[in-house]
């Protein structure tokens, strides 16, 4: 974390680097003990893109170009036209953007390099909340403090203190044991959301706060109310830097730094107050009840031109100016503002050079993996017991399903064809149910997926500690238990075989399908970020297993070409099974003849030796391995960059 023990440095650095005007402007701010220096040179961020809809070739499109600031303890505001590219410059400062973008430059807390560290290290609060719906604000900051503060240096009661110190903080006084709301929970409020999504991050005490537009999509007064507690942070301490659309006046009056960008570029960068004197003297003219943001926007869109008997707006309008290049920054690089700060990030480069080795990579987390798990798996348990309508439907499905099953196969005789035909195609349909029946686990890692990447990113807990805790908390309650029901429902409905071993083999069975169906599931739903897709990527494979489950098609009549697919038909290793488990040692008269299980398997070359029932398990609990490692690997290939 970026504390107090590294204000010292700040100090340094921010002594060294500071202008005597700006030393004085940091007073005027009456911070007792300041937060970080941020300082960014050079920053040239791009993105690839396809030429066009259907093109195979790449081009880069520049979003920040050679964009240097300096940012220090207080309200650092970032403002600029929709697209100027305000989100991507807080996202490269604070580590968070793709760093195979950043063709170059760097980015100096304290005078010190930083990398993708600072994304652990400093809190991030990003445009849209991302807390547990089902939780009360409270717990939602508990849990934040759990995982973001060591157990070593914090006990129980002084997690417990800092949480409510967050709340006063904060006013969340009155909502904190509101749930925070679903979609189907009407919860806080808008801005006491966005008051719980900034007091997750200040748990930690950060002295660097990054927010992006953290006033967007809230009404005037609750935005001000934001702003008005942001302030009041910056006054404690803290360097926070934000980027913000269109403030009304009484927003703007609390900056103390504005940064306007205009097309990736800086078109002005200093104090907040001093702003509006800057364009002046470019020849812009402010009316006197314009709101100073809209006058700065108005700039930036090209809706407000210099006054045109002003001799400096020659240049504004062309001039000397090369026409390509954006005026406004031209002229912010040559005003004094701007060499300035040229200036004070030369002399900090400088000495940077050879000392330059950017911190290690490697995440950090304040807690241990058991721990983590405890924590996370205790949440995702808590998130389902509130919100328990898919495990309910899950039961109740498997209930019905297996009373339906029982109806239609009720009390198999022992005469054929009854015997054979019924007990197959009951077979085959109790296959299908399992693995269509599990279709809802697809939502495992879509629904949660932002607020995991979020969390993740900012080194609440490891990509594993996520993962078991969402397996084993949906396997229990919607997988394993329906299963036994589903399985003993048309079990004794049906007449099937009245022998406790072969019951027990049934439900093994019934449940490793189960389990290698709903790994499958995972795996798909770790790869993909839309219900949509996961739909259409679930679907394709089980019609193509059941095709290959060998009941609908004679496999060894079968293109040798195709025939491979069996070896990864779930439906046919759980049909195999089913089959030997009840055929082998049953006898089916008719009038005139008899036959025994085994004839029929032989018939259909099913193995049905000991080992021959077991490969069926083995190959099953394989599909679930092999799909359960691959959701894991996946999950740890999301992108995590903005
Ligand atoms: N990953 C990306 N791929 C393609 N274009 C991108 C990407 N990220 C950003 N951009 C483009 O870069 C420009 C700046 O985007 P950015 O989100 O930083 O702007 P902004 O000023 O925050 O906009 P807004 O106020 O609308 O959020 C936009 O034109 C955007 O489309």
């Amino acid at each position: 974390m970026i504390r107090s023990s590294k204000e010292d440095i700040a100090m340094e650095v921010a002594a060294e680097c500071e202008q005597p005007s700006e030393d004085s402007e940091t007073a005027a701010l009456n911070i007792q003990a300041p937060g970080p220096t941020v300082s960014f040179y050079n920053l040239r961020y791009c993105v690839k893109e396809r030429a066009g809809m259907f093109s195979m070739t790449w081009v880069e499109k520049e979003i920040l170009k050679d964009v240097s600031g300096i940012m220090k303890s207080g309200m650092n505001a970032v403002m600029g036209p929709t697209g100027s590219g305000k989100t991507s410059l807080l996202d490269v400062i604070a580590g968070r953007k793709d760093p195979q973008g950043l063709k170059s430059g760097q980015v100096l807390v304290d005078g010190a390099v930083v990398t993708s560290s600072l994304r652990l290290s400093s809190a991030y609060v990003v445009q849209n909340d991302v807390l547990m719906g089902t939780l009360t604000v409270r717990e939602n900051l508990t849990f934040s403090a759990n995982l973001q503060l060591s157990p070593a240096d914090h006990s129980f009661s002084d997690k417990a203190m800092k949480v409510e110190s967050v709340i006063q903080e904060l006013g969340l006084k009155d909502c904190a044991d509101t749930k925070i709301g679903t979609m189907f929970l009407r919860g806080v409020s808008g801005g006491e959301k966005k008051r719980c999504s900034i007091g997750m991050e200040l748990i930690t005490s950060p002295s660097l706060l990054f927010l992006d537009e953290p006033t967007t999509g809230l009404d005037s007064n609750t935005a001000h109310m934001i702003i008005t507690l942001l302030h009041k942070l910056s006054r404690n301490g803290r360097t926070i830097i934000f980027s913000i659309h269109q403030p009304r006046y009484s927003i703007f009056q609390q900056f103390d730094h504005l940064t306007l960008l205009n097309k990736g570029e800086i078109i002005y960068a200093g104090s907040a107050d001093k702003a509006i004197s800057y364009f002046e003297g470019l020849g812009y003219k402010c009316d006197p009840f314009n709101n100073p943001a809209d006058f700065f926007l108005d700039i930036t869109n090209g809706t407000l031109l210099p006054q045109a008997d002003s001799a400096k707006s020659e240049n504004m309008n062309g001039g000397e100016l090369v026409v390509s290049e954006n005026p406004l920054a031209v002229k912010y690089r040559q005003s004094q503002l701007g060499c300035s700060v040229t200036e004070q990030l030369q002399e900090l480069t400088e000495g940077l050079k050879s000392e330059s080795r950017p911190a290690s990579d490697k995440a950090q987390y304040a807690t241990p993996f058991y721990y983590q798990l405890m924590l996370v798996s205790s949440r995702t348990v808590k998130n389902i017991l509130r919100n328990p309508q898919t495990s309910y439907a899950q039961v109740f499905l498997n209930i019905f399903f297996g009373v339906l099953v029982g109806l239609i196969y009720y009390q198999i005789p022992n005469s054929l064809p009854e015997a054979l035909q019924n007990r197959t195609g009951a077979f085959f349909f109790l296959v299908i149910n399992m693995v269509f029946g599990n279709l809802s686990a697809v939502e495992l890692f879509i629904s949660e997926r932002v607020l995991f990447i979020h969390e993740n990113s900012s080194g609440y807990y490891r990509t594993s500690v996520y993962f078991l805790s969402k397996v084993f908390a949906d396997l229990i309650p919607n997988r394993i238990l329906p299963v036994f029901i589903f399985s003993a429902i048309p079990y004794f409905m049906m007449a099937l075989k009245p022998e406790v071993e072969a019951f027990f083999l049934y439900c093994v069975t019934m449940s490793m399908v189960s389990l290698s169906a709903v790994s499958l599931a995972f795996l798909v739903s770790a790869s993909v970020g839309s219900f949509a897709m996961a739909n259409i990527f679930i679907a394709l494979p089980f019609v193509f297993m059941m095709v290959f489950g060998g009941f609908l098609v004679n496999l060894n009549s079968m293109l040798s070409g195709m025939s491979w697919l069996k070896w990864i038909s779930i439906f046919r290793y759980g049909f195999n099974a089913l089959a030997i488990n009840e055929l082998k040692g049953l006898v089916f008269t008719s009038n005139y003849t008899t036959m025994t299980g085994e004839m029929y398997l032989d018939h259909q070359e099913i193995d049905y030796s000991t080992w021959g029932f077991w490969q069926n398990q083995v190959a099953l609990g394989g599909i679930m391995c092999i799909c359960l490692v691959l959701a894991y690997v996946q999950l740890r290939r999301i992108n995590r960059w903005k």
